[in-house]
C-alpha cells in the first residue's frame, strides 16, 4: 500500500494553522489514555509543546484520492456493515469505532463472521463471544483500521461479507446482522430448594439468596421459594405446583449428586421431564441437570451453585431468560474452555 502521496509530513513548529489528519493519543500509564487532539483540530503556537511531549515532532498533512479512506470513515463503515439489533455505534475515535448494546441481553455475534472480517489485512474486530450477558450500554465489539488511510476495497469486502450473510443466514431473521443483542424477557421462575436438613430447620437455606440475585440480574423474579425434603414424591408435587402456576421456569437446588439422599435428578425425570442432559462438561456445575416438562425449562442446580461464581448455571441462565431453547449441542460445547475451578 503506498500513501505516501497522499500524506505529508510537517514540522509541528511549522504546522501552527494546519487541521490534523487524526486523532493524536496521549497515554500516561495508569493514569490516562486517550485523544490529547482531536481530528480536525487546528493546530495553535500554544499546543507545540503538547505536541511534543507526547512524542509528535511531525504532523500529518491529509489528501486522499479516490478509492481511499480515512480511518474513521473506514471503521465508521465497517460497523455499520455488521451491526444489527439493540446496537449503538460509537463517534469515532482514534480510528475505532465501539459497537454498545442498546438493551440488557445476550450477544449474538457470529463467530464464522468474524473470523472472515479479521482475515482481511489491516481491519480489527474484536467482540464478545456469543452470548455473553450484557447490560444496557456495555461495550460487545469494537472495530478498527490499522492504517491511517485505508483502502476502500477492503471495506467494500466487509460490506459484501455482511450482505452475504443476511442472504445466506435463514434462521437470523431477527437479528437483521451479524452482531446483535438478544433482550431479555421477564420470566416468572419457581424454585424449589430440596433437602431434609433445611426444610427440617437443622441449617440454614443458603441457596435461595444466591439464585434469586442470579436471576434478578436477567430481569426475571422468583415468583416463590417452596422447600422439600429429600422425598421424591413431595419434589415431584412441588414441581406440579409451579406447573399448575405456569412457571415459565422451574430451578431445584440440592440432592444433584450420587447419594442415597439426592433424589432431585430422578423426580425431575419423574415429574415428566424430558432430559437434555444430566452431567454438564463444566467444573464447577458438572452435576447439574437440563430438562423440558412441555415447554417449561427444569433445572437441577448442584451444591456448587451455592458458592462457586461462575459455574454451568451462569452460562446457561442468560440464555433461557433471553428465550432460547438448550439443546444437547449446546451443553457438549460447553467443556473446551469449561474448566473455571473445582
Ligand atoms: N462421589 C461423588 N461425590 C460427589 C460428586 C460426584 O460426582 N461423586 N459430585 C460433587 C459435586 S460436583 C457437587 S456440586 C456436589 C453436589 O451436591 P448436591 O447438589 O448433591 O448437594 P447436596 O448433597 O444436597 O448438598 C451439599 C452440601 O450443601 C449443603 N446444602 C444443600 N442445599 C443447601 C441450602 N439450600 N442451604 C445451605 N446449604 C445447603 C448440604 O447440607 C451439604 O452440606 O456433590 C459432590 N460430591
Ligand atoms: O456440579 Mo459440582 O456441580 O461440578 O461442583
Amino acid at each position: 500500500m503506498n500513501h505516501a502521496s497522499m500524506l505529508q509530513e510537517v514540522k509541528v513548529e511549522d504546522a501552527v494553522g494546519m487541521v490534523l489528519a487524526h486523532d493524536l493519543t496521549q497515554i500516561i500509564p495508569g493514569e490516562f489514555k486517550g485523544r490529547l487532539f482531536r481530528k480536525g483540530h487546528v493546530v495553535r503556537e500554544e499546543d507545540i509543546p503538547a505536541l511534543l511531549s507526547i512524542g509528535k515532532e511531525h504532523i500529518y498533512t491529509m489528501h486522499l484520492e479516490p478509492g481511499y479512506l480515512h480511518e474513521d470513515e473506514a471503521a465508521l463503515r465497517m460497523a455499520k456493515a455488521f451491526a444489527g439489533r439493540n446496537v449503538e455505534l460509537s463517534e469515532p475515535h482514534e480510528g475505532k469505532i465501539n459497537l454498545k448494546a442498546a438493551v440488557d441481553g445476550i450477544v449474538k455475534i457470529d463467530r464464522t463472521f468474524v473470523d472472515r472480517v479479521n482475515s482481511i489485512p489491516f481491519t480489527v474486530l474484536a467482540t464478545l463471544k456469543t452470548n455473553t450477558p450484557v447490560q444496557k450500554q456495555q461495550k460487545i465489539a469494537g472495530t478498527r483500521v490499522i492504517p491511517l488511510i485505508m483502502e476502500e476495497e477492503s471495506v467494500l469486502q466487509i460490506e459484501s461479507l455482511a450482505v452475504q450473510w443476511r442472504q445466506t443466514e435463514k434462521s437470523s431473521d431477527l437479528s437483521g446482522n451479524p452482531v446483535w443483542v438478544k433482550p431479555f424477557r421477564p420470566l416468572k421462575v419457581g424454585l424449589i430448594t430440596t433437602g431434609s436438613e433445611v426444610f427440617g430447620g437443622r441449617i440454614q437455606d443458603k441457596f435461595g439468596p444466591v439464585v434469586k440475585r442470579k436471576v434478578e440480574q436477567f430481569g426475571s423474579e422468583i415468583i416463590e421459594q417452596r422447600l422439600s425434603p429429600d422425598d421424591s414424591d413431595k419434589i415431584v408435587q412441588e414441581i406440579r405446583y409451579f406447573l399448575d402456576r405456569k412457571a415459565d421456569l422451574i430451578l431445584l437446588t440440592g440432592g444433584m449428586s450420587v447419594d442415597p439422599d439426592d433424589r432431585t435428578p430422578g423426580a425431575i425425570q419423574r415429574a415428566g421431564a424430558r432430559t437434555v442432559s444430566y452431567g454438564t462438561p463444566m467444573l464447577p456445575g458438572s452435576m447439574l441437570m437440563m430438562a423440558y416438562i412441555g415447554q417449561t425449562p427444569v433445572m437441577g442446580l448442584p451444591g456448587c451453585v451455592m458458592h462457586d461464581p461462575y459455574t454451568s448455571f451462569d452460562v446457561l441462565l442468560p440464555r433461557i431468560c433471553a428465550g432460547e431453547e438448550i439443546v444437547r449441542e449446546d451443553i457438549t460445547m460447553l467443556g473446551y474452555g469449561g474448566l473455571h475451578g473445582c
